[in-house]
């Protein structure tokens, strides 16, 4: 399995920054060269994005932040790095000559990507000392966010580095895709190359204007395309007799003029000034942070969406995103953490998302109750209930909430859970959990609740093991000295 420990970013603007995000989310220190007098601030912009989406992306236990480190040249931010990310700008003897020097200084088994979206890995290679470890490594944007990595081998680049690149990726939560042979512009962006050859004819013929345009796609096939792509889009329009009948079907469309797409249209100023002046009138005063925050927001709602789907076994950039949470999970969710049981158990962290607001602008109730069982999750983990428990058949199921709102969260609102624990015996732990807003400390929600041990194969309730007993009795015991929380017992009803 290869993992990056350390990475180097060379180039640090809309791209380089944030793979450099990506890499520090995922736990890695990074160096960054990037000449720019404003790379610093651009790349921290990049980042407080990228932490933004991924606080509303996964409850699973981020590793700590991996650290930036700005470097005075590419020589010092490759030493002694696993992955080199090239991200400069898209001219060819520019990028051959950045990845010339980054394979002079690095180190000879460090993998060199570059995130060139057309130029031939062989091209960039050309004048490596070590090109076997070079290929390109094509994202999209942003980074931190959509997973996909175009893996794309030159003439010289061995294939034990695809695989080794493919292993690393995965690990930081990417999709690598390999492409068989290298052409330019790989797949994504000739696919996207037709379609923007196309867009740019409709608006020059005055069929429509960019936001008409933008709403034929993101009303209609951009939906599909999130989740199924093309081709199995297209076998389900093809019904019961599928794919072949889909072909027979539209095949002969391929004979009409539908498509002007191989004519390339003339990019003259008026049609720039047309496309900003529409470009500019869409936007309706928004600013680009504002509309990278939407952006950011949609995405990450459609990943979710995507998480639950397929009877909770999650498809796609989903299911893939599940599969990341379960690693993280493994790593940093079900190791013992010190806690102090002299007191409620700090368990959860969150900021409240844009996805868990109503139209009451505030906190949605299901979501008070996703926190309540993210915290139950966190005590189970303490007490050795974790992912391979589960698997192995037992588990602890809830069978009965109060839930009592006394206060609001707002969008972006910091919060945190503290639990104590009631009473507990073999099959039951009884417990109380409060939700607090970070800044005052003060109570917005608790929830009262009983958990029973069960078998799940045979869906009965059964006595707890002795080892889960055993890191349970500590808390348990702590918690008995406390005294019994305001609001525990309460019944619907009672006055306050
Ligand atoms: C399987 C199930 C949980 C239990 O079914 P059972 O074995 O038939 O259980 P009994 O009803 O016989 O109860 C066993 C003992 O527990 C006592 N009990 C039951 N309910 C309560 C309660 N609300 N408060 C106090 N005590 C209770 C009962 O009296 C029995 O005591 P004994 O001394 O006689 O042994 C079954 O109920 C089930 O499957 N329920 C559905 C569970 C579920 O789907 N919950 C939602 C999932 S959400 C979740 O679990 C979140 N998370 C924990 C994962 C975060």
């Amino acid at each position: 399995m290869t993992t990056i420990t350390k990475a180097a970013c060379i180039g640090g603007g809309v791209i380089g920054g944030a793979w450099a995000a990506r890499f520090a989310l995922a736990g890695i220190d990074v160096n960054i060269f990037d000449p720019h007098p404003e790379a610093e601030r651009i790349i921290g912009e990049v980042m407080a994005n990228a932490e933004r989406a991924y606080g509303m992306l996964t409850m699973a236990p981020l590793p700590p932040r991996g650290k930036f480190i700005f470097c005075k040249s590419i020589e010092e931010a490759v030493q002694d790095v696993d992955w080199i990310q090239e991200s400069v700008p898209e001219r060819l003897a520019l990028k051959r000559g950045v990845i010339t020097e980054i394979d002079a200084a690095a180190r000879p088994d460090a993998l060199i990507g570059s995130s060139t979206s057309g130029l031939l890995p062989s091209d960039l290679q050309a004048e490596m000392k070590h090109p076997e470890r070079m290929f390109v490594a094509h994202p999209y944007n942003p980074v931190y966010l959509l997973p996909l990595v175009e893996l794309v081998g030159g003439k010289k680049t061995a294939p034990e580095t695809i695989k080794r690149a493919e292993e690393a990726v995965a690990e930081i939560g990417m999709k690598g895709v390999v492409i068989a042979k290298e052409i330019e512009a790989f797949v994504g962006d000739r696919l996207l190359e037709a379609l923007w050859r196309e867009a740019l004819w409709l608006i020059q013929d005055d069929i429509c204007d960019t936001e008409t345009l933008d709403n034929v796609m993101r009303y209609s096939f951009g939906m599909r395309w999130a989740q199924m792509g093309l081709f199995e889009t297209y076998r389900i329009a093809g019904g019961e007799a599928g794919m072949r009948h889909f072909l027979a079907q539209f095949g002969p469309c391929l004979k009409w003029p539908w498509t002007k797409f191989t004519d390339v249209v003339d990019l003259d100023d008026a049609l720039v000034e047309k496309i900003g002046a529409q470009s500019d009138a869409q936007a309706a005063g928004r600013s680009i942070r504002e509309l990278e925050r939407i952006r950011d927001e949609n995405l990450v709602g459609i990943m979710h969406a995507l998480k639950a789907s397929n009877g909770g076994e999650g498809w796609g950039a989903g299911k893939l995103l599940a599969d990341f949470e379960k690693r993280l999970w493994a790593k940093g969710g079900n190791q013992s953490k010190s806690y102090n049981a002299s007191g409620p158990l700090r368990l959860v962290e969150t900021k409240v998302n844009a996805a868990w607001v109503d139209y009451n602008g505030h906190m949605t109730e299901h979501r008070y109750l996703q926190l309540f069982g993210d915290t139950s999750d966190a005590l189970l983990r303490l007490i050795g209930v974790d992912f391979a428990y589960v698997e192995a058949g037992h588990s602890y199921y809830t069978v009965e909430t109060h839930i009592r709102h006394l206060g609001e969260a707002k969008l972006g609102q910091a919060l945190y859970t503290t639990l104590q624990v009631l009473a507990s015996d073999q099959k039951r732990i009884h417990f109380f959990t409060r939700i607090h807003d970070a800044g005052s400390d003060d109570v917005i929600a608790t929830a009262e609740q009983m958990m029973l041990h069960v078998d799940a194969e045979a869906g009965k309730s059964v006595p707890a093991p002795a080892e889960v007993l055993a890191k349970l009795k500590p808390i348990a015991d702590g918690h008995a000295k406390l005294n019994v929380p305001e609001g525990a017992g309460r019944h619907v009803g009672q006055k306050r």
